[in-house]
């Protein structure tokens, strides 16, 4: 297959994990005699430095013309204190989002067998998760009307939604519950919200279309008590922009680190690839970044183009890397010295030779020992 990839590194740690994923990417390409062409884009900060626009014309026509987009990170420190600031970073991810309408934001949360004592929750409470989360990305309170008083001491945010919004991200978590264990849980605020009591109506509406479904609602407060006390009981969540934001960061911690954590942000012509966590600034340049997000990200990639045997060996990869502790130290107690670009190095070598189960690893030295 051939497949063009914008490529959208960004700020912080997003060059630094992008490049892992891509280069898992090039091994799948080899190992499988696909041709992938790579193109780099500016976005966020990196491209408010050179070009004044956090989402330059010239990335927009990169991302309109490509099959799919590799997104990184984007934002700083800079930005972030200073709320004055007219041109943020953020407006490159947003922008991407709505111009290209990717209106789904799925979000995988999985408690890997190997990783269960490092969730700071209790092993027994966390084992079997597997939660699906459907996201809406392009409306709601992040892309409604914003105002300041002229006096600059009265502030809001509009969150509105419209029914087609609603209608298209409901039909595809009802979808994906029927492919999993047939259950959707949608998580609003609809005992305040009117945007909230909108979502109910509809979802309840479609409902009948997916009688082997069972739907339930659940208010926003309990679900983020819920999700750390029984995550089990959830199959596919259904949310808006906002919340959706706020309990994927939150239903990282079952997984033990937020850099596990991929997505996939669908549209009707283009498909975004992309961590859920943010630009990690402290971590820049450190090494330390965990590239597995990313990593998992391009293999979503790999699965949206019908590439399952593909995605299903970087998983494998990945998969090992946990298991052999080859990993960054957000995970790592055995050793201090695995960087990001080993663990993405581990991955390519294991899709490379995926039959050496033994992992004879030569490009990784672990201080004292190598693993054998
Ligand atoms: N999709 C995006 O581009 C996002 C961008 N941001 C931006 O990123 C900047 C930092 O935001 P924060 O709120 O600090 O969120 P963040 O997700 O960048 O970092 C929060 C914490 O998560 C952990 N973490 C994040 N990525 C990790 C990785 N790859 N490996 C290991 N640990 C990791 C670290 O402990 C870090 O302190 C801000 O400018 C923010 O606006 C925040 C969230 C998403
Ligand atoms: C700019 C933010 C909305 C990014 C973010 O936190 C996310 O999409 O998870
Ligand atoms: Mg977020």
């Amino acid at each position: 297959m051939k497949l063009d990839i914008a490529v959208l590194p960004g700020d912080g740690v997003g060059p630094e994990v992008t490049a892992e994923a891509v280069k898992v990417l090039k091994a799948i390409a080899i190992q499988f005699d696909h041709i992938f062409t790579f193109q780099n884009g500016l976005v966020g900060a990196a491209a408010i430095d050179k070009t004044g626009s956090a989402l330059p014309e010239e990335t927009l026509t990169i991302c309109k013309n490509t099959d799919a987009l590799l997104f990184g990170a984007i934002g700083t420190p800079e930005y972030d204190n200073n709320p004055d600031a007219k041109v943020r970073p953020e407006q490159g991810l947003l922008g991407l989002r709505k111009t290209l309408d990717l209106y789904a934001n799925i979000r995988p949360v999985i408690a890997y067998e190997s990783l269960l004592n490092k969730s700071p929750l209790k092993k027994e409470n966390i084992i079997g998760t597997d939660i699906s989360i459907y996201r809406e990305l392009t409306s709601g309170i992040y892309f409604g009307e914003k105002r300041l008083s002229e006096d600059g001491n009265i502030a809001s945010d509009l969150c509105q939604y419209s029914r087609e919004e609603i209608e298209r991200i409901a039909h595809l978590a009802f979808k994906a519950a029927q492919t999993r264990k047939r259950k959707l849980t949608l998580i609003d605020k609809a005992n305040v919200l009117e945007s909230s009591r909108l979502w109910r109506k509809i979802v309840k509406e479609l409902a009948p279309k997916y009688a082997d479904v069972t739907l339930d609602f659940m208010f926003i407060d309990n679900a983020a008590m819920q999700l750390i006390i029984n995550p089990r009981q959830f199959d596919v969540i259904l949310t808006e922009n906002m919340f959706g934001d706020i309990i994927s960061d939150e239903a990282s911690v079952i997984g033990g680190s937020i850099g596990l954590l991929a997505s996939a942000s669908i549209g009707e012509k283009h498909a975004m690839f992309e961590p859920i966590h943010g630009a990690y600034t402290k971590a820049t340049n450190k090494g330390i970044a965990n590239p597995i997000a990313s990593i998992l990200s391009a293999a979503l990639l790999l699965e949206h183009f019908g590439l399952f045997e593909e995605a299903a060996l970087v998983r494998e990869g990945v998969d090992k890397s946990l298991k052999l502790h080859i990993t960054t130290p957000d995970l790592n107690t055995k050793y201090d010295n695995i960087s990001t670009s080993k663990v993405g190095d581990f991955i390519e070598d294991f899709i490379n030779n995926p039959e050496e189960t033994n992992l004879n690893f030569t490009n990784i030295h672990l201080g004292q020992s190598t693993i054998i």
